[in-house]
């Protein structure tokens, strides 16, 4: 149990998705919040919203008296839809707020100027990219404020995503970079678990033996760089025996360019942030 005091304010999730997930249920485990100052809603899914009221006591309806109600008296509104659902969810929501509440969106590569228009007025943003590790308080997360944001206002944002994780304040246009690194790292990460992991069965570990090595060894291999602040390059070389089994792999992992390809595809995704944003910019 966490001995954090718990903020007394009230929380709104538009959007109960994956990302909303992991922030309430941080937010929750760590203390920071009460699952009854929580509500969220989303779209259609009454199964969804009853899944989370079970799972973490948050309240959670679509029932538009109590949606409005709850978004109104909200302090904090986050915004978690899908970009694409981004406009129609925004306008839906604006004659409910009030210009004191503070509008956090999590919603990759929509600027602030944007939200505010489809607000339809000016209103204090925290601008954020998380990332999914936040469900176990292992989140990274990058975060811009506009200018109207009260000091009040910041350090409660900071709280939220530092209960859930590391903060990294920004300006806000290296929000879409901070995508391409944590947003959507974690899914790079997976993509060489789920190599490693098939490799091993090919070689004849058990699904069960060859998952549990690969799971040790990047947590291992963090918690290496994180503990004894070494540079990765410098603990790779360690790893690294003159002419022995990692010098051959990494040789094959270098003839293959797969260092170039990594950068590339994090460049790729902060390049796919920017296109998402202008494209919601050019929405009415
Ligand atoms: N999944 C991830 O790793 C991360 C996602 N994000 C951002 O978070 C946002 C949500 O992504 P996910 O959670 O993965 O998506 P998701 O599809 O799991 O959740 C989206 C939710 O929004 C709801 N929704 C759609 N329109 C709505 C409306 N008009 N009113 C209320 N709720 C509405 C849906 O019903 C659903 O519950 C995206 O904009 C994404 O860019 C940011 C960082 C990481
Ligand atoms: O894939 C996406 O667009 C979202 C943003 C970062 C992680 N997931």
């Amino acid at each position: 149990m966490s001995h954090t005091t718990a903020l007394q304010q009230k929380i709104a999730f538009i959007g109960a998705g994956s990302i909303a997930e992991s922030i309430f249920r941080g937010i929750i485990e760590k203390g920071i919040a009460i699952p009854e100052n929580i509500f969220a809603v989303n779209r259609q899914s009454d199964e969804r919203l009853e899944y989370v009221r079970d799972t973490y006591g948050i309240r959670a309806t679509r029932h538009p008296q109590e949606r409005d109600r709850s978004i109104r008296e909200a302090d904090i509104v986050v915004l978690n839809m899908k970009p694409k659902d981004a406009a129609s969810g925004i306008a839906e929501i604006a004659h409910l707020l009030r210009p004191d509440q503070l509008i956090v969106s999590v919603i990759a590569g929509l600027s602030m100027e944007t939200i505010q228009r489809f607000l339809g007025g000016t209103f204090p943003i925290a601008r954020t990219m998380p990332n999914t590790s936040s469900t176990i308080g292992l989140g990274a997360t990058g975060i811009s404020f506009s200018g109207s944001v009260t000091p009040e206002q910041r350090s409660i944002a900071l709280a939220l995503f530092e209960a859930v994780g590391v903060v990294a304040v920004v300006d806000e246009h290296r929000l879409d970079i901070v995508t391409g690194v944590s947003g959507s790292g974690p899914a790079y990460i997976y993509y060489v678990m789920e190599a490693m992991i098939s490799a091993g069965v090919e070689g004849g570990l058990s699904e069960e033996s060859a998952r549990q090595l690969t799971v040790q060894t990047v947590l291992g291999a963090a918690q290496m760089v994180k503990t004894t602040n070494e540079l990765p390059g410098e603990l790779r070389r360690k790893v690294t025996s003159p002419n022995g089994t990692t010098q051959a792999a990494i040789e094959l992992l270098e003839e293959n360019r797969v260092a170039n390809s990594v950068s590339r595809a994090v460049l790729r995704a902060a390049e796919r942030a920017r296109e998402m944003g202008k494209a919601l910019a050019e929405q009415s």
